[in-house]
Protein backbone atom coordinates (compact mmCIF):
# COMPACT_ATOMS: atom_id res chain seq x y z
CA UNK A 1 0.00 0.00 0.00
CA UNK A 2 1.34 3.24 -0.99
CA UNK A 3 1.92 5.98 2.23
CA UNK A 4 -0.07 8.74 2.49
CA UNK A 5 2.02 11.43 3.24
CA UNK A 6 -0.04 13.31 4.99
CA UNK A 7 -1.14 9.93 7.70
CA UNK A 8 -1.02 10.48 10.92
CA UNK A 9 -1.52 6.81 12.04
CA UNK A 10 0.29 4.22 10.49
CA UNK A 11 0.31 0.75 10.36
CA UNK A 12 3.22 -0.95 8.62
CA UNK A 13 3.47 -5.06 7.82
CA UNK A 14 1.64 -5.79 10.98
CA UNK A 15 1.30 -10.15 10.99
CA UNK A 16 -0.22 -11.49 13.68
CA UNK A 17 -1.35 -15.08 14.89
CA UNK A 18 -2.98 -16.80 17.33
CA UNK A 19 -1.50 -20.12 17.50
CA UNK A 20 -1.49 -21.34 14.16
CA UNK A 21 -4.09 -19.15 13.48
CA UNK A 22 -2.47 -16.04 11.12
CA UNK A 23 -4.94 -13.47 11.69
CA UNK A 24 -3.03 -10.46 10.22
CA UNK A 25 -0.56 -10.97 7.17
CA UNK A 26 1.42 -8.00 6.24
CA UNK A 27 -1.46 -5.35 7.14
CA UNK A 28 -0.44 -2.03 6.12
CA UNK A 29 -3.24 1.03 7.01
CA UNK A 30 -3.05 4.78 6.87
CA UNK A 31 -5.37 7.12 8.49
CA UNK A 32 -4.95 10.67 7.82
CA UNK A 33 -6.32 14.14 9.65
CA UNK A 34 -9.74 14.88 9.14
CA UNK A 35 -10.66 11.98 7.76
CA UNK A 36 -13.72 9.03 8.62
CA UNK A 37 -12.13 6.28 7.43
CA UNK A 38 -14.43 2.57 7.05
CA UNK A 39 -13.11 -0.62 8.02
CA UNK A 40 -14.15 -3.09 5.97
CA UNK A 41 -14.40 -6.68 5.16
CA UNK A 42 -15.48 -10.16 5.75
CA UNK A 43 -15.54 -12.07 9.12
CA UNK A 44 -12.27 -13.09 10.33
CA UNK A 45 -10.55 -10.76 8.21
CA UNK A 46 -8.56 -9.08 10.78
CA UNK A 47 -10.20 -5.67 11.59
CA UNK A 48 -11.09 -6.29 15.83
CA UNK A 49 -6.51 -7.87 15.70
CA UNK A 50 -5.54 -4.59 13.99
CA UNK A 51 -7.48 -2.49 16.03
CA UNK A 52 -6.69 -4.01 19.17
CA UNK A 53 -3.14 -3.86 17.85
CA UNK A 54 -3.26 -0.08 17.50
CA UNK A 55 -4.47 0.34 21.54
CA UNK A 56 -2.33 -1.90 22.51
CA UNK A 57 -4.83 -4.43 23.86
CA UNK A 58 -2.14 -7.12 21.96
CA UNK A 59 0.61 -6.77 20.43
CA UNK A 60 2.48 -7.96 16.99
CA UNK A 61 4.13 -10.64 16.14
CA UNK A 62 6.05 -8.20 13.23
CA UNK A 63 5.39 -4.33 11.97
CA UNK A 64 4.57 -1.47 13.56
CA UNK A 65 2.29 1.68 14.22
CA UNK A 66 3.32 4.73 14.37
CA UNK A 67 1.56 8.12 15.13
CA UNK A 68 2.93 11.38 13.34
CA UNK A 69 5.74 8.97 12.02
CA UNK A 70 7.09 7.98 16.06
CA UNK A 71 6.25 4.39 17.40
CA UNK A 72 3.05 4.26 19.38
CA UNK A 73 3.84 4.61 22.95
CA UNK A 74 1.79 4.56 26.25
CA UNK A 75 1.25 8.18 26.28
CA UNK A 76 0.28 8.59 22.89
CA UNK A 77 -2.40 6.01 23.22
CA UNK A 78 -3.76 7.45 25.86
CA UNK A 79 -4.82 10.18 23.30
CA UNK A 80 -7.05 7.65 21.69
CA UNK A 81 -10.88 6.94 22.14
CA UNK A 82 -11.52 3.19 21.66
CA UNK A 83 -14.97 1.45 21.20
CA UNK A 84 -14.32 -2.24 21.71
CA UNK A 85 -15.92 -4.94 20.17
CA UNK A 86 -17.12 -6.77 23.41
CA UNK A 87 -18.30 -3.33 25.44
CA UNK A 88 -17.28 -2.87 28.27
CA UNK A 89 -18.93 -0.52 30.68
CA UNK A 90 -20.04 -1.37 34.37
CA UNK A 91 -24.11 -2.21 34.09
CA UNK A 92 -24.80 -1.48 37.65
CA UNK A 93 -23.41 2.24 37.67
CA UNK A 94 -25.30 4.93 36.40
CA UNK A 95 -25.10 6.65 33.14
CA UNK A 96 -23.10 10.08 34.31
CA UNK A 97 -21.40 9.14 37.34
CA UNK A 98 -19.48 6.18 34.50
CA UNK A 99 -18.27 8.62 32.30
CA UNK A 100 -17.41 11.29 34.64
CA UNK A 101 -15.56 8.71 36.42
CA UNK A 102 -13.48 7.82 33.19
CA UNK A 103 -12.76 11.25 32.54
CA UNK A 104 -11.10 11.29 35.71
CA UNK A 105 -8.99 8.24 34.69
CA UNK A 106 -8.09 10.45 31.71
CA UNK A 107 -6.87 13.48 34.01
CA UNK A 108 -9.74 15.62 33.68
CA UNK A 109 -10.75 17.31 37.26
CA UNK A 110 -14.05 16.92 38.71
CA UNK A 111 -15.30 20.12 36.36
CA UNK A 112 -13.98 19.47 33.44
CA UNK A 113 -15.14 15.60 33.72
CA UNK A 114 -18.72 17.03 34.44
CA UNK A 115 -18.77 19.34 32.15
CA UNK A 116 -17.20 16.70 29.17
CA UNK A 117 -20.03 14.06 30.77
CA UNK A 118 -22.74 17.06 30.15
CA UNK A 119 -21.79 18.20 26.74
CA UNK A 120 -21.58 14.05 25.57
CA UNK A 121 -24.95 13.48 27.20
CA UNK A 122 -26.89 16.24 25.39
CA UNK A 123 -25.04 15.69 21.81
CA UNK A 124 -25.84 12.11 22.20
CA UNK A 125 -29.32 12.48 22.97
CA UNK A 126 -29.02 10.77 26.68
CA UNK A 127 -30.05 13.73 28.91
CA UNK A 128 -33.03 12.37 30.42
CA UNK A 129 -30.95 8.68 30.60
CA UNK A 130 -28.25 10.55 33.00
CA UNK A 131 -29.20 8.77 36.68
CA UNK A 132 -30.02 5.79 35.32
CA UNK A 133 -28.04 2.51 35.49
CA UNK A 134 -26.21 1.46 32.16
CA UNK A 135 -27.68 -1.57 31.79
CA UNK A 136 -31.79 -0.64 32.59
CA UNK A 137 -30.78 0.91 28.72
CA UNK A 138 -32.03 -0.39 25.51
CA UNK A 139 -28.76 -2.00 23.59
CA UNK A 140 -28.86 1.18 21.13
CA UNK A 141 -28.38 2.94 24.49
CA UNK A 142 -26.06 1.60 26.06
CA UNK A 143 -24.06 1.84 22.55
CA UNK A 144 -24.52 5.33 22.34
CA UNK A 145 -22.72 5.50 26.40
CA UNK A 146 -19.92 3.36 24.84
CA UNK A 147 -19.17 6.36 22.12
CA UNK A 148 -19.73 8.80 25.07
CA UNK A 149 -16.70 7.08 26.91
CA UNK A 150 -14.96 6.77 24.67
CA UNK A 151 -15.28 10.38 23.70
CA UNK A 152 -14.91 12.01 27.36
CA UNK A 153 -11.31 13.22 27.22
CA UNK A 154 -11.47 14.38 23.60
CA UNK A 155 -9.58 11.83 22.11
CA UNK A 156 -6.61 12.68 19.20
CA UNK A 157 -8.31 9.56 17.41
CA UNK A 158 -11.27 7.66 17.29
CA UNK A 159 -10.99 3.83 16.88
CA UNK A 160 -14.18 2.46 16.84
CA UNK A 161 -15.08 -1.66 16.24
CA UNK A 162 -18.06 -1.67 15.00
CA UNK A 163 -20.09 1.02 16.53
CA UNK A 164 -23.46 1.05 14.39
CA UNK A 165 -24.41 -2.38 14.38
CA UNK A 166 -27.63 -2.91 15.87
CA UNK A 167 -28.57 0.54 16.27
CA UNK A 168 -31.61 1.92 14.28
CA UNK A 169 -31.91 4.68 11.70
CA UNK A 170 -31.96 7.40 14.56
CA UNK A 171 -29.14 6.21 16.27
CA UNK A 172 -27.56 5.44 13.35
CA UNK A 173 -27.72 9.26 12.13
CA UNK A 174 -26.93 10.71 16.06
CA UNK A 175 -23.57 8.48 16.34
CA UNK A 176 -22.83 9.51 12.53
CA UNK A 177 -23.18 13.24 13.30
CA UNK A 178 -20.96 12.92 16.69
CA UNK A 179 -18.54 11.60 14.76
CA UNK A 180 -18.52 14.09 11.72
CA UNK A 181 -18.17 16.30 14.38
CA UNK A 182 -14.98 14.43 16.24
CA UNK A 183 -13.55 14.60 12.25
CA UNK A 184 -14.11 18.08 11.91
CA UNK A 185 -12.71 19.21 15.15
CA UNK A 186 -9.65 16.99 14.06
CA UNK A 187 -9.71 13.36 15.92
CA UNK A 188 -9.66 11.65 13.14
CA UNK A 189 -12.12 8.13 12.81
CA UNK A 190 -10.99 4.68 11.83
CA UNK A 191 -13.87 2.60 12.45
CA UNK A 192 -15.33 -1.45 11.34
CA UNK A 193 -18.06 -1.74 10.06
CA UNK A 194 -20.43 -4.39 7.64
CA UNK A 195 -23.27 -1.88 6.86
CA UNK A 196 -21.26 -1.04 3.57
CA UNK A 197 -24.68 1.39 2.40
CA UNK A 198 -23.58 3.52 5.38
CA UNK A 199 -19.69 3.70 5.16
CA UNK A 200 -20.31 4.71 1.79
CA UNK A 201 -22.56 7.41 3.01
CA UNK A 202 -20.19 8.44 5.87
CA UNK A 203 -16.78 7.74 4.92
CA UNK A 204 -13.91 9.96 2.85
CA UNK A 205 -11.89 6.80 3.07
CA UNK A 206 -12.35 3.19 3.02
CA UNK A 207 -9.62 0.25 3.87
CA UNK A 208 -10.91 -3.38 2.81
CA UNK A 209 -9.03 -5.93 4.58
CA UNK A 210 -9.21 -9.71 3.45
CA UNK A 211 -7.40 -12.75 5.20
CA UNK A 212 -4.94 -10.52 7.02
CA UNK A 213 -4.06 -7.83 4.62
CA UNK A 214 -5.53 -5.07 2.47
CA UNK A 215 -7.01 -5.72 -0.32
CA UNK A 216 -7.99 -1.96 -1.47
CA UNK A 217 -7.58 1.24 -0.08
CA UNK A 218 -8.06 4.86 -1.07
CA UNK A 219 -11.03 7.64 -0.90
CA UNK A 220 -14.12 5.67 -1.48
CA UNK A 221 -15.69 7.65 -4.88
CA UNK A 222 -11.57 7.14 -6.50
CA UNK A 223 -12.18 3.46 -5.50
CA UNK A 224 -15.64 3.49 -7.23
CA UNK A 225 -14.54 5.53 -10.18
CA UNK A 226 -11.53 3.16 -10.65
CA UNK A 227 -13.74 0.01 -10.52
CA UNK A 228 -12.88 -1.41 -14.11
CA UNK A 229 -16.39 -2.82 -14.87
CA UNK A 230 -17.96 0.28 -16.33
CA UNK A 231 -21.77 0.49 -16.85
CA UNK A 232 -24.41 3.27 -18.15
CA UNK A 233 -28.41 3.11 -17.52
CA UNK A 234 -30.30 4.20 -20.53
CA UNK A 235 -34.07 4.92 -20.98
CA UNK A 236 -35.66 5.01 -24.31
CA UNK A 237 -39.50 6.27 -24.32
CA UNK A 238 -41.62 3.31 -25.02
CA UNK A 239 -39.12 0.93 -24.68
CA UNK A 240 -38.29 -1.93 -22.29
CA UNK A 241 -36.22 -3.91 -24.31
CA UNK A 242 -32.84 -4.60 -24.87
CA UNK A 243 -33.26 -6.05 -28.63
CA UNK A 244 -31.72 -2.32 -29.97
CA UNK A 245 -28.24 -3.19 -28.34
CA UNK A 246 -28.10 -6.39 -30.86
CA UNK A 247 -24.85 -6.62 -32.49
CA UNK A 248 -23.19 -4.70 -30.16
CA UNK A 249 -20.50 -6.78 -28.55
CA UNK A 250 -19.29 -5.57 -25.31
CA UNK A 251 -22.52 -4.12 -24.28
CA UNK A 252 -24.61 -6.96 -21.93
CA UNK A 253 -27.63 -5.74 -19.92
CA UNK A 254 -27.58 -6.53 -16.40
CA UNK A 255 -30.08 -7.04 -13.38
CA UNK A 256 -31.22 -4.51 -11.81
CA UNK A 257 -30.27 -3.76 -8.50
CA UNK A 258 -32.33 -0.88 -7.53
CA UNK A 259 -35.66 0.64 -8.68
CA UNK A 260 -34.28 3.39 -11.00
CA UNK A 261 -36.10 3.47 -14.90
CA UNK A 262 -34.39 2.25 -18.21
CA UNK A 263 -31.57 -0.36 -18.32
CA UNK A 264 -28.31 -0.83 -17.15
CA UNK A 265 -25.66 -1.87 -19.07
CA UNK A 266 -22.23 -3.47 -18.39
CA UNK A 267 -19.41 -2.03 -21.13
CA UNK A 268 -16.56 -3.86 -21.79
CA UNK A 269 -13.15 -2.13 -22.25
CA UNK A 270 -13.17 -1.40 -25.55
CA UNK A 271 -16.80 0.13 -26.36
CA UNK A 272 -17.16 3.32 -26.46
CA UNK A 273 -20.28 4.63 -23.97
CA UNK A 274 -20.83 6.57 -27.17
CA UNK A 275 -21.87 4.07 -29.57
CA UNK A 276 -24.23 2.72 -27.09
CA UNK A 277 -25.86 6.35 -26.85
CA UNK A 278 -26.05 6.96 -30.76
CA UNK A 279 -27.41 3.22 -30.89
CA UNK A 280 -30.31 4.11 -28.50
CA UNK A 281 -31.05 7.34 -30.10
CA UNK A 282 -31.24 5.52 -33.41
CA UNK A 283 -33.81 3.05 -31.40
CA UNK A 284 -36.10 6.10 -30.06
CA UNK A 285 -36.55 9.05 -27.75
CA UNK A 286 -33.44 9.10 -25.37
CA UNK A 287 -35.28 10.05 -22.21
CA UNK A 288 -31.87 9.15 -19.71
CA UNK A 289 -28.34 8.43 -20.08
CA UNK A 290 -26.06 8.48 -17.37
CA UNK A 291 -22.93 6.44 -16.29
CA UNK A 292 -23.10 4.54 -13.17
CA UNK A 293 -20.40 3.82 -10.50
CA UNK A 294 -20.82 0.47 -8.66
CA UNK A 295 -21.69 0.74 -5.44
CA UNK A 296 -19.40 0.12 -2.18
CA UNK A 297 -20.79 -3.28 -1.47
CA UNK A 298 -20.73 -5.04 -4.97
CA UNK A 299 -16.78 -2.99 -5.15
CA UNK A 300 -16.46 -5.46 -2.28
CA UNK A 301 -17.72 -8.38 -3.27
CA UNK A 302 -15.38 -7.83 -6.36
CA UNK A 303 -11.92 -6.94 -4.84
CA UNK A 304 -12.91 -9.84 -1.81
CA UNK A 305 -13.98 -12.43 -4.69
CA UNK A 306 -10.78 -11.72 -6.57
CA UNK A 307 -7.63 -12.41 -3.97
CA UNK A 308 -6.31 -15.33 -4.00
CA UNK A 309 -8.20 -16.88 -0.87
CA UNK A 310 -4.41 -18.72 -0.49
CA UNK A 311 -2.86 -15.60 0.55
CA UNK A 312 -2.48 -16.63 4.18
CA UNK A 313 -2.05 -20.33 3.55
CA UNK A 314 0.94 -19.75 2.04
CA UNK A 315 2.86 -17.68 4.29
CA UNK A 316 2.42 -14.33 2.17
CA UNK A 317 3.70 -14.96 -0.97
CA UNK A 318 1.16 -14.30 -3.20
CA UNK A 319 -1.34 -12.16 -1.74
CA UNK A 320 -2.82 -9.62 -4.24
CA UNK A 321 -1.41 -5.97 -3.91
CA UNK A 322 -3.96 -2.96 -2.89
CA UNK A 323 -5.80 -2.07 -5.75
CA UNK A 324 -5.53 1.66 -4.75
CA UNK A 325 -4.05 3.46 -2.21
CA UNK A 326 -4.60 7.26 -1.18
CA UNK A 327 -1.63 8.79 -2.80
N1 LIG B 1 -8.41 -14.80 20.76
C1 LIG B 1 -8.31 -15.47 19.62
N2 LIG B 1 -7.86 -16.74 19.60
C2 LIG B 1 -7.73 -17.45 18.45
N3 LIG B 1 -8.03 -16.95 17.23
C3 LIG B 1 -8.51 -15.68 17.19
C4 LIG B 1 -8.67 -14.87 18.36
N4 LIG B 1 -9.15 -13.66 17.99
C5 LIG B 1 -9.27 -13.71 16.65
N5 LIG B 1 -8.89 -14.91 16.17
C6 LIG B 1 -8.87 -15.32 14.74
O1 LIG B 1 -8.12 -14.34 14.04
C7 LIG B 1 -8.71 -14.06 12.76
C8 LIG B 1 -9.04 -12.56 12.69
O2 LIG B 1 -10.05 -12.27 13.64
P1 LIG B 1 -10.60 -10.79 13.87
O3 LIG B 1 -11.52 -10.85 15.06
O4 LIG B 1 -9.46 -9.85 13.93
O5 LIG B 1 -11.44 -10.53 12.53
P2 LIG B 1 -12.57 -9.46 12.21
O6 LIG B 1 -12.28 -8.96 10.83
O7 LIG B 1 -12.67 -8.45 13.29
O8 LIG B 1 -13.87 -10.37 12.17
P3 LIG B 1 -15.44 -10.00 12.40
O9 LIG B 1 -15.86 -9.15 11.24
O10 LIG B 1 -16.10 -11.35 12.40
O11 LIG B 1 -15.55 -9.30 13.73
C9 LIG B 1 -9.91 -14.97 12.66
O12 LIG B 1 -9.50 -16.14 11.98
C10 LIG B 1 -10.26 -15.28 14.11
O13 LIG B 1 -10.90 -16.53 14.22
Amino acid sequence: MSVGSAAVLQCRDLHLSYGSTVALDGLSLDVEPGRMTGFVGPNGAGKTSTMRIILGVLGPDRGEVTWNGRALGAATRSRFGYMPEERGLYPKMRVADQLVYLARLHGLDGQQARRATDDLLERLGLVDRAGDELESLSLGNQQRVQLAAALVHRPDLLVLDEPFSGLDPIGVDVLAGVLREEVERGAPVLFSSHQLELVERLCDTVAIVKAGRIVAAGEVERLRRENRRRMVRVAIDGRDDASWLDGLPGAEPVPRSDHERGLLIALADDVDAQAVLDRARAAGPVTHFSEVLPTLAELFREVVAETPADAIADGGTSGTAPRQAVA
